[in-house]
């Protein structure tokens, strides 16, 4: 379904679990950063709206989507406590092929983080033709990619403590 025919703010909250018991990480391309705060703090007052402690958010930032993989896997590795890490970024269309190249990157390796850890990281990048494509799905016409981002890390967290 095309994000034009569903707000990406748009979820029942009653299908969300409490995030009072999580710990959980945002990382933040710094490229694009008009959007990327966006879609970081909608992430952020997600997470708190359903219950998580400010102090078990885990901020961070790295230069652009491409580095989500690698800023990803180096909390999972130094920081065990960390049930979940939200990956953050902007990528929007320029005039050469580096845009497929950066898009095809950072999903392949959020991908594989998800194979290879056993905690989930939440693919939260946009991947546009333009700003204002962005523009709206960063708090504008069409909701916040960070909202769902955060709502995702959540129930898969609960998910993944099911399972234990
Ligand atoms: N053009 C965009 C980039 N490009 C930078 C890459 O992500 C990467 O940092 C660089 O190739 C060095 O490894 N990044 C974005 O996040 N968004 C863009 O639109
Ligand atoms: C996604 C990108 O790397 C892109 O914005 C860079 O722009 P260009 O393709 O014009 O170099």
């Amino acid at each position: 379904m095309a994000t034009s025919l569903k707000n990406l703010s748009d979820y029942d909250p009653a299908k969300v679990p409490s995030a009072e018991d999580m710990r959980i990480a945002v990382v933040v391309s710094e490229w694009n950063e008009q959007i990327t705060n966006a879609l970081a703090q909608g992430a952020v007052d997600t997470l708190i709206r359903h219950g998580i402690k400010e102090e078990n958010i885990l901020l961070k930032y790295v230069p652009g989507s491409f580095e989500l993989t690698a800023g990803g896997r180096m909390i999972a590795d130094h920081c065990p406590d960390i049930d979940a890490v939200i990956c953050l970024g902007c990528v929007i269309k320029g005039d050469t092929p580096h845009f497929d190249y950066v898009c095809q990157g950072v999903t392949q390796g959020i991908t594989e983080l998800n194979l290879q850890y056993d905690i989930p990281f939440i693919f939260g990048v946009l991947t546009t033709d333009n700003l204002q494509q962005s523009l709206d799905r960063a708090g504008g016409i069409h909701g916040n990619k960070g909202d769902e981002a955060a709502i995702t890390a959540i129930k898969m967290v609960q998910f993944n403590m099911d399972l234990q």
